[in-house]
Formats: C-alpha cells, sequence, structure tokens
C-alpha cells in the first residue's frame, strides 16, 4: 500500500477488504461535483472511513488510445486531490480488456461486493458501468438492496451554466479561462511534473525556465499565464509560464509548459514542481527575432508580477 495517500492495488483488494462506504467513478479533475457526491457519502456514512473506487486508466484512453491526452488530473493528482477532501482509501481498478468485458451483474457481485466488500455506495446519477455500459443506477439499485448494500444517488450538481462535468473544465482551460475553471474545480488547476532539460536558451534571453511535460494532461489554450509553483519540499513561489510549441523557435514540436520562477535562482532540474494556472496574460505567437520575443517575454514577466501584486 502506497502510505501517502492510502492507494491500494487491486491485488491487495481483498486481503484489505473492510465495511467499506465508497464512491465509484472516474473523478478526473476532482471538481466540485465529485466533491458534492464525497459529501453525500459523508452523510449516508457520517464518521466511516471513506474510499473512492476508480479506474486507471480512464476508459476513455483504453477505448481511444489514438485520442490526444485529455487528463485534467493524472492518477497521483487525483489521489491527492481526493485526499484534500477526506478520502482514506482509493482503490484503482486497472482498467484492462479482461476487466472491460465484466458485464454489469459480474462488477457488482464479484467485484463490488465479493472483492471489496461494499457497505455502501455513493454515485452520480448517470454512472454507468459494465460491458458496454449495460448497468446503469436503476440495477444497481436493484441488485445491491438484494445484497443489503445501502446506496446514494447523488443527482448532477449545476450552477448557472449547467451540470458541471469534467469536459466542460477541458473547454474552459482549451479556452484560457483558467479562472472559471477554478471556480469549477474548486482549487486552480495545477500540473504536477519532473523538470526535463530543454535547449538551454532560456537563460541565454535572461530567463531561464523549468521545462514540464504535459504527459496525460489536456493541453490548456497555447499562451502565457501567471503562475504559483510549489516546489520539491512545498516551498510556495511565482512565475511566468509558456504553454505551447514555441513557434519562434521550434515549430512543430511538443506542445510543454516551461515556466520561469520570479527571483530564483537554483538548479530545478530533475524536481517535481506543481504549476497552478491562475491568469492567462496572452496567446503565444511566433516573433520575427529572439530580440522581439524577448523584450515581449520581459512585458509578460512584469504583467505576471503585476498580477501577483
Ligand atoms: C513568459 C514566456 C513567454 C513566452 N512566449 C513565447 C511565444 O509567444 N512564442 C514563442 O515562440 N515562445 C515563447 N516562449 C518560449 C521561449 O521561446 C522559450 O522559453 C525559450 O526559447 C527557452 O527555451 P528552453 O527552456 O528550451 O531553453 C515564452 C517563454 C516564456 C517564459
Ligand atoms: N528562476 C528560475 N526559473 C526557472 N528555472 C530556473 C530559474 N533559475 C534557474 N533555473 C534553472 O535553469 C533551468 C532552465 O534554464 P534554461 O536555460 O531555460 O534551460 P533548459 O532549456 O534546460 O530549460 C531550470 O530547469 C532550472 O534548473
Amino acid at each position: 500500500m502506497d502510505q501517502a495517500c492510502m492507494c491500494q492495488k487491486w491485488q491487495d483488494m481483498e486481503v484489505s477488504a473492510f465495511n467499506m462506504a465508497a464512491a465509484i467513478g472516474n473523478f478526473d479533475g476532482v471538481h466540485l461535483g465529485h466533491a458534492h457526491v464525497i459529501r453525500m457519502l459523508r452523510n449516508a456514512r457520517p464518521g466511516s472511513p471513506l474510499s473512492v473506487i476508480t479506474f486507471t486508466p480512464h476508459p476513455r484512453m483504453f477505448f481511444r488510445p489514438q485520442d490526444p491526452p485529455f487528463l485534467l488530473t493524472t492518477a497521483s493528482e487525483r489521489r491527492q486531490a481526493l485526499q484534500n477532501l477526506g478520502v482514506k482509501h482509493v482503490f484503482e481498478i486497472p482498467f484492462t480488456r479482461a476487466f472491460s468485458s465484466l458485464s454489469a451483474h459480474e462488477f457488482v457481485h464479484q467485484v463490488l461486493y465479493g472483492k471489496l466488500k461494499i457497505s455502501h455506495l455513493a454515485c452520480g446519477e448517470d454512472f454507468a458501468f459494465g460491458h458496454r455500459r449495460e448497468g446503469d443506477v436503476s440495477f444497481l439499485e436493484r441488485e445491491l438492496v438484494s445484497l443489503g448494500v445501502g446506496l446514494s444517488v447523488v443527482p448532477i450538481f449545476k450552477d448557472k451554466n449547467g451540470p458541471l462535468s469534467s469536459s466542460r473544465i477541458r473547454r474552459l482551460l482549451q479556452d484560457g479561462y483558467p479562472e472559471r475553471a477554478a471556480e469549477e474545480l474548486g482549487r486552480f488547476w495545477s500540473i504536477s511534473g519532473v523538470v526535463a532539460h530543454g535547449d538551454k536558451r532560456g537563460r541565454q534571453l535572461g530567463f531561464p525556465t523549468a521545462n514540464i511535460a504535459l504527459g496525460s494532461h489536456i493541453e490548456p489554450a497555447r499562451g502565457v499565464y501567471a503562475v504559483r509553483v510549489v516546489l520539491e519540499g512545498g516551498r510556495v513561489e511565482y512565475g511566468v509560464a509558456n504553454i505551447g510549441r514555441r513557434p519562434t523557435i521550434n515549430d512543430g514540436q511538443e506542445s510543454r509548459l516551461e515556466v520561469n520562477v520570479f527571483d530564483f535562482s537554483g538548479d530545478l532540474y530533475g524536481q517535481t514542481l506543481q504549476v497552478f494556472l491562475h491568469h492567462m496574460i496572452r496567446e503565444e505567437r511566433r516573433f520575427s527575432s529572439l530580440e522581439e520575443l524577448k523584450d515581449n517575454i520581459t512585458r509578460d514577466a512584469e504583467a505576471a508580477r503585476a498580477y501577483w501584486a
């Protein structure tokens, strides 16, 4: 078991099964709607340790591996965000071919009841599961009642713009609205990643940047952002970041996140940083010279400092 996040491996599940109150779903982003499901679970079972049953990889990645990456949270970011909501145990079921072909009946009886020994389950009203998503909440209700297991079906959380969802938050980030995404997530969206080596041009421009691959994260709107950075060890710093393909110097390459941390000098290579996008300053552009790029980065840094001031 991973102590830090209380995440349990599928293979250990039977051994560690207990009288479990769990919420089930993909929980990508761990947004306010997800928090509502966890809250309903807590209300249904006050005082019980709360668990989440989820899937890795996200089923969409399994069924459509050719699609571009789209996650709001990687598995470890999701564990952390769930833990912050008071979840004690996260069970990540490997989403494999064999697992995807389990019938809804097999999933309830063999996995939820047989292996995980759940005593109460909470899910959103649109939860569907089992081979070809054949199982829905009314099926779940019938089966769980027959097993003496409680069920909380949580209505879809809505705000003035309609139902809150991971895909709505993805669109806000892709359109360059990190503040609006934050209202729906309940926190600013962040990317965690290990600092990699780049082309060593940043320091020549006077703006060294810690480069982080987007990995399986969604690509937000390409451009410049005011960011908050949590260094390894927890120190909080502020900075300016670019997300994109750096068309001035590097057209066509993979998109990445590059952060210049204000008033910092030191080596960040190999460190895991958490970078929170707070505010979009401008779109990424192709400049006609490095000089022009440098002038613009200088202005971006001033804009980001003004934002943080
Ligand atoms: C605040 C900021 C804004 C940037 N804006 C652009 C941009 O609009 N267009 C572009 O091609 N590159 C942009 N860049 C990326 C730079 O080209 C890149 O950071 C620089 O070449 C250093 O790359 P390196 O870390 O691989 O050495 C920006 C970088 C920063 C830090
Ligand atoms: N203020 C800073 N912000 C970001 N990285 C910094 C800073 N000061 C020093 N560094 C270090 O410099 C490296 C970036 O320098 P840069 O010339 O852009 O090289 P690279 O192309 O390898 O990213 C970072 O990975 C980090 O180790």
